[in-house]
């Protein structure tokens, strides 16, 4: 039920239950959470990238199948999901929604737990979940309160209302819209462009992004820690390239250039 291909150093993950529009039921969850894992450590993944089959992005938790649970169960499902999201949202590498279509629902939770989300004009999100009577349940709200002022983030909470992708751009909810004709493949070429840089150099900015609103550092602690970042990769510590081979690059292009000119 979810699709995986490695496209040139993308992984990209396919929710795959069209005929629900990929309502996410909890063996896509299972499943969710082994390629995650998977591609955690696999040095040729290096940005992940969540899309949709079919004419839906995700249209939240399948409620046919949660409908049919305990309320112990429910308690136990909607843990282990929203842990699943927040190892999302804490992932090491650059996690991107691709809104191919419609996201109500825990489908909107799920983008917004990524790092960016791009999306095409025919797309409509909606936090929808209060014109059912409950709320986010996978921690959503609380991604929405970081992406959004607090102001328009209640007001999509509390309205239920859905809004069209252009809206969710203006408010600074979706990042980039592309043509709706060959969107993946516009996807796939934005996200190439950091899937091209050095694996060491994107876990080292996913860190110093992950530690920017972490309370427990101050600023001055941060920034340390962002040099030392920098320090680590310039002295070729995690196998990248040294300081000489980041100097010898440098100095072999100024010279093919004073070559070329000649
Ligand atoms: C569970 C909690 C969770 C959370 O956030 O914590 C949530 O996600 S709550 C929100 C749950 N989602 C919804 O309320 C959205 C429900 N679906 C829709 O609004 C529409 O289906 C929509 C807009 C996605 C598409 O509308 P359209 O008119 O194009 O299609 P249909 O409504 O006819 O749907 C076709 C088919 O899909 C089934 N379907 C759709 N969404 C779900 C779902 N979330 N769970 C289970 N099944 C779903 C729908 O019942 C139809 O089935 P069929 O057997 O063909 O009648």
């Amino acid at each position: 039920m979810i699709k995986t291909e490695i496209i040139g150093n993308i992984g990209v993950l396919t929710l795959a239950r069209p005929w629900v529009h990929n309502a996410l039921n909890f063996q896509m969850f299972k499943e969710l959470k082994y390629y995650l894992e998977k591609w955690r450590e696999d040095q040729d993944v290096k940005v992940i990238v969540l899309t949709g089959e079919g004419e839906s992005f995700c249209s939240g938790g399948d409620l046919e199948e949660f409908s049919q649970l305990s309320k112990e169960e429910i308690a136990d499902c909607f843990k282990q999901i929203k842990d699943i999201l927040l190892a999302l949202h804490q992932y090491p590498k650059p996690t991107v929604a691709a809104l191919n279509g419609t996201a109500v629902g825990g489908g909107c939770e799920l983008a917004s737990a990524c790092d960016f989300r791009l999306a095409h004009p025919a797309v409509q999100l909606g936090f929808v979940q209060i014109r059912l009577g409950i709320t986010t349940g996978w921690g959503g709200a609380n991604y929405l309160f970081k992406l959004l002022s607090r102001q328009k983030a209640l007001e999509l909470l509390l309205s239920g209302e859905r809004i069209s992708s252009i809206e969710a751009y203006k408010l600074g909810l979706i990042d980039k819209i592309f043509p709706t004709e060959d969107f993946l493949r516009h996807v796939l070429a934005w996200c190439r462009r950091f899937a091209c840089q050095p694996l060491d150099a994107i876990l080292l900015y996913k860190q110093t992004a992950q530690q920017a609103d972490d309370p427990r550092f101050t600023l001055s602690q941060k920034i340390t820690l962002e040099v030392e970042r920098c320090l680590k990769v310039w002295g070729g510590q995690l196998g990248g390239p040294s300081l000489s081979a980041v100097n010898a690059s440098f100095f072999t292009k100024k010279q093919e250039k004073v070559v070329g000119r000649v």
